[in-house]
């Protein structure tokens, strides 16, 4: 049954192509981006446990004008993708620092819009939001039988939702439909995917397991429309086996050094793989973190990771930078606890060494070459690889294609949560820019590396890097770590920003083919 199941929870933020449903009857909106989020929820009580988050809420609703500040009149009229992702963004960031104060919800339900209709005032489905718990719902990707609305202890009435299902059938007019997967990566959680439109072709009445009425409407996805749930059926089947999956070259490029499998696909030429590389999981050498600290994390196991007693925490401002394994603030230096803390490897401050996070899989591109992209949905803010390689000195002579240089400036773009949008003290800002290290490194993937030299260049990217500092061996090393800037669903290929050209390598015409592209890199 739908009902009782928007109530599920997602700490950590929102999943890729998320809905959230205004208008919906049937569970309460809250924080998300459409325009139902700041409201409280129709049918809430006053007073109820829910207060509190009212109170959140009214507390953003006090700050919109804040975050609407930076749109000027044109854009908020017209809109445009780069304004809706960097708003997005905002949003997330916003969102992920409400998520570390209460979990978020996500409404389960149909969106329904008011329609004159002979001088009477009806309601049309125009958006579902199907929880796939039902056994008829969860399989097959161009149909569903979708179970009304209404309790589970008495009949269900033809009456609000189940009343605007019944006009879309009458009027045969779409439906945009959003189907719910489980989220691996939760045990809790569900990704949302937008399937797109589907027709009502059929309602009907029949008794539920209880022995209630209930009303069943089948849903059919229109024609000549790209997959979307279908896509994700099929990756789900891949991943069971390997070698179902259309081009596939190489069942694991890493050769069993990945924790994961890291699979090779071409589905555009003959190429049968990239140039030779040896496979490592980390950087070969080490770069000092300059200033060399001494200073080691002595917290006893039990008490590691907290504000208070970790002096890596405590270099991080007294804030842990992970809040269920998502990045929750860019700096310029993030600290982990290292070889010598006494806490185990799943310590809430490590994330560096821990191996990978998502089944990725280099592609061919049409004309970049190989990329990189993943076959799980990615949450923004989550780790998907270090940057690793050989150090070069400097002074050596670089010219590969595969160098990773920490002077580069790429493109600004604001990811951390302002404070004053959540009602907090604005000093707690911490700035979005990464100071350049005193002295840059580089990087070079060309002979030894992994799966990030793969990413190819974008003006518009999903990824960010962030350097992280860790003791080994009684030294700091620092790392570069590679954060979703986005959510990232399955697929799609995974860019980082390669930042302005500094003059080692070779300038290029960018292929990107965003619509900020700069030309070159
Ligand atoms: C680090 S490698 C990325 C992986 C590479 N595509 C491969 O096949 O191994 C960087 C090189 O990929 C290509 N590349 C990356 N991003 C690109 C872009 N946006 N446009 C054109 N070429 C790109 C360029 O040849 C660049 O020097």
């Amino acid at each position: 049954m739908e009902r009782g199941e928007g109530s599920r929870k997602f700490p950590g933020g929102e999943e890729p192509n998320t809905k959230n449903a205004s208008n919906n009857d049937n569970s309460p909106a809250d924080v998300g981006p459409s325009s139902g989020p700041l409201k409280r929820g129709r049918g809430r009580p006053k007073g109820s446990q829910n207060s509190k988050k009212s109170k959140q809420s009214d507390r953003l609703i006090k700050w919109v004008p804040l975050f609407q500040g930076s749109i000027n009149k044109v854009n908020q009229e017209t809109g445009n993708d780069e304004l809706v992702s960097s708003l997005m963004m905002r949003f997330n960031a916003v969102r992920r620092r409400l998520s570390q104060v209460k979990n978020v919800r996500v409404p389960i339900g149909t969106n329904f819009m008011k329609v004159e209709d002979s001088g009477e005032e009806k309601r049309l489905a125009i958006s579902v939001v199907s929880s796939g718990k039902n056994a008829d719902e969860a399989q097959d990707p161009d149909s569903l039988i979708y179970t009304g609305f209404g309790g589970q202890e008495s009949d269900q009435k033809l009456d609000r939702m189940n009343l605007s299902l019944e006009e879309a059938l009458k009027k045969k007019s779409v439906v945009r439909v959003i189907r719910a997967v489980e989220d691996e990566k939760r045990s809790q959680g569900n990704v949302y995917i937008y399937d797109g439109l589907y027709s009502i072709t059929e309602m009907w009445e029949e008794k539920s397991s209880s022995g209630f009425k209930v009303f069943k409407f089948r849903l059919v996805r229109q024609a000549d429309q790209k997959p979307a749930f279908g896509l994700w059926k099929s990756i789900e089947q891949w991943k069971k086996e390997l070698v179902t999956r259309p081009g596939l070259v190489l069942e694991d490029l890493s050769n069993g050094a990945e924790n994961l499998k890291v699979s090779l696909v071409n589905e555009v030429d003959d190429e049968k793989g990239p140039s030779s590389f040896s496979y490592i999981t980390s950087l070969k050498h080490t770069v000092i973190d300059v200033p060399p600290m001494v200073d080691l994390c002595t917290c006893r196991p039990k008490s590691c990771c907290s504000r208070d007693d970790c002096l890596c925490v405590q270099r991080n401002g007294g804030e842990l930078p992970y809040v269920d394994r998502v990045l929750v603030t860019r700096r310029s230096m993030i600290y982990e606890c290292g070889d010598s803390c006494p806490c185990s490897n799943d310590c809430k401050n490590k994330m560096i060494g821990t191996g990978l996070k998502f089944s990725l899989e280099v592609f061919k591109t049409m004309d970049r070459g190989w990329g990189l992209r993943s076959l799980n949905p990615i949450r923004a803010g989550s780790f998907i690889c270090e940057f690793a390689g050989d150090i070069i000195q400097q002074g050596d002579e670089v010219t590969d294609d595969y160098i990773f240089d920490s002077s580069r400036v790429s493109k600004s773009f604001q990811w951390n949560y302002e404070p004053e949008l959540v009602g907090e003290d604005a000093s707690k800002k911490v700035s979005e820019v990464i100071s350049r290290p005193a002295i840059p490194f580089l990087i070079s993937a060309k002979k030894s590396g992994n799966v990030a030299r793969f990413m190819n260049h974008s003006c518009s990217p999903n990824v960010m890097w962030q350097p992280i500092s860790r003791e080994e061996k009684g030294v700091w090393c620092i790392h570069i770590g590679c954060f979703a800037i986005k959510h990232i669903p399955p697929l799609m290929e995974l860019t980082y920003d390669y930042g302005a050209f500094t003059g080692y390598g070779k300038r290029k015409t960018c292929l990107c083919r965003s619509k900020k592209c700069s030309g070159s890199f």
